[in-house]
């Protein structure tokens, strides 16, 4: 066994446990990467070298040390690492979420954040999330007069996928022939394989051999996603004259553009579509359930919402987007959740250009992870981390955020990082938030929720980068305010 790398034996090293000769810290690692970091992060501190396999990185797990990455050195940090993955994805020099920091990708940004997720674009899409959210109550109607148990996150994901799918090319993954049904195929299992790969990679052990073949089956759902895609733009191109735009019009309009400071090609525009695919629909359903668990597991803070729904919308009619702003409570349950359970718990870093952290010395190209888990649940800037307890987001205390700051769900506290933050933060965040709220809230407003043979949720965490739950949640829905009625109502 190495010596440790105590700061005090070596002053241009952060501190870092003791290792072994080849896997490094290998074995001190498990399948929940987040938490393995978080406890070590516990012994080693907020700024940490961990070395397995052949790759080093250094580990972020406090609020001041993420500001360093996500503001005073935000540019320096705006570019992710080359995953061995790279090697079998076509999309390589197009995916948004792994390009290198450039103008290509500062022109996507653009994209992302005045065009296809800006507020004006999500709101054009408020009555299909409305359509969406009736059809899913209708599912847990149909259940709880038949008192039959769901499994929620499979009608959530149902869900986010349609959402994503119609916001982009105006379909719904309905049926198993739909371009979307088969996307949304295709897009389950990149992320399933590229999480096996990821994980590979982190440990940098299996990357040279892809001894799982996961690198040839991604390629090759890759391939299958590209003529997807193709039949998708020709489509799209053929009845150009849709009254609203979708994500796919506003993206051929662009392509189009002679004036615009870059091309962007049809590849660009798969690579844009396998990002919000594969970064928009599994993160908020994940999210969702996560918020469906903990008010599962804390019945005073489910009573409190529904009472909250209750006396602000009243029963003779859904809750909508515009009541979100009046729910104060609703809102701290969401931020909550977040808090919790960030749905990518791990953000990975490259450093451009040497800088600083921590008074550390950190050399250009070198990897940083910062552990948005361990952040989130810091003991010391959050009293009682681990506690589910929606109302520390309804006082303006020193570790709480007021819930009417609009920066607080951006990372701009650090303490509090659910989407990241700097430039390279989600630009799903709105869209997400939104999607949150609202679901979250006909859940409650329209079921009572009753779990069967077991007091609690199990809320272990799953395997892999997506911080999902490790078991599913199966749950009983009994009626409250019956959603076909209410709708009639409104219209
Ligand atoms: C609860 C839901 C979501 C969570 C928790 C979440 C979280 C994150 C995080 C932590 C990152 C990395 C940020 C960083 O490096 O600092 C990220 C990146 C990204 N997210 Fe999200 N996200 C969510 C939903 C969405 C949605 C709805 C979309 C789009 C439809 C989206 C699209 C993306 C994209 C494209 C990136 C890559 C950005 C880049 O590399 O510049 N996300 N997200």
């Amino acid at each position: 066994v190495q010596k440790s790398r105590k700061s005090s034996q070596n002053s241009q090293l952060p501190p870092s446990p003791p290792a072994l000769p080849v896997i490094g810290h290998l074995h001190l690692l498990s399948s929940t990467l987040h938490i393995s970091f978080k406890n070590l992060a516990s012994r080693y501190g907020p700024f940490m070298l961990i070395r397995a396999g052949g790759v080093t990185q250094y580990v972020v797990s406090n609020g001041t040390t993420a500001k360093q990455v996500f503001k005073t050195h935000d540019i320096k940090f705006a570019a992710r690492p080359e995953f061995g993955s790279a090697d079998s994805q076509i999309y390589k020099d197009t995916l948004f979420s792994t390009l290198n920091y450039s103008k290509y990708w500062i022109f996507l940004k653009k994209i992302c954040m005045m065009e296809i997720l800006s507020a004006q674009q999500i709101s054009r899409f408020s009555d299909v999330r409305k359509e969406e959210r009736m059809r899913l109550l209708q599912v847990f109607s149909k259940k709880s007069e038949d008192g039959e148990a769901c499994d929620v996150g499979v009608e959530l994901m149902a869900m986010t996928n349609n959402l994503i799918s119609r916001m982009t090319m105006s379909t719904r993954c309905s049926g198993d022939a739909s371009d979307g049904a088969q996307i949304r195929e295709v897009a389950k299992g990149i992320t399933l394989l590229s999480g096996l790969l990821s994980l590979g990679e982190a440990f940098s052990l299996f990357k040279k051999y892809d001894l799982f073949g996961a690198g040839r089956k991604v390629k090759a759902l890759l391939l299958r996603f590209d003529a997807l895609m193709d039949g998708i733009i020709l489509k799209h191109e053929e009845e150009n004259q849709r009254e609203r735009k979708d994500m796919m019009d506003i993206l051929l309009r662009i392509s189009e553009d002679p004036t615009a400071e870059v091309k962007l090609t049809k590849m660009g525009i798969k690579g844009l579509f396998l990002d919000l695919f594969l970064g928009g629909t599994d993160t908020t359903s994940v999210a969702i359930q996560w918020a469906m668990a903990e008010l599962l597991n804390h019945p005073t803070a489910l009573k409190k919402l529904q009472n909250e729904i209750d006396t602000v919308v009243g029963l003779s009619r859904l809750v909508d987007e515009p009541d979100i702003l009046n729910l104060p409570y609703l809102q701290a349950v969401v931020k909550e959740t977040l808090r919790l359970h960030p749905s990518l718990p791990l953000v990975f870093r490259k450093c451009r250009e040497a800088c600083k952290i921590n008074g550390y010395p950190i050399a250009k190209n070198s990897r940083i992870v910062v552990n948005l888990y361990a952040i989130n649940r810091d003991p010391d800037a959050w009293e009682n981390a681990a506690e589910f307890m929606p109302e520390r987001f309804l006082v303006n205390t020193i570790d709480a955020i007021a819930h009417d700051d609009p920066e607080d769900m951006k990372g701009q506290n650090f303490s509090y990082v659910p989407f990241g933050g700097g430039r390279r933060g989600c630009p799903g965040a709105a869209l997400a938030t939104t999607v949150l709220h609202l679901t979250l809230a006909a859940l409650v407003q329209c079921f009572d929720w009753k779990l069967q043979g077991v007091e609690k949720v199990n809320m272990e965490e799953g395997a892999g980068f997506s911080a999902a739950m490790a078991h599913p949640l199966v749950c009983y829905p009994v009626l409250r305010v019956n959603p076909s009625e209410v709708l009639s109502v409104i219209g």
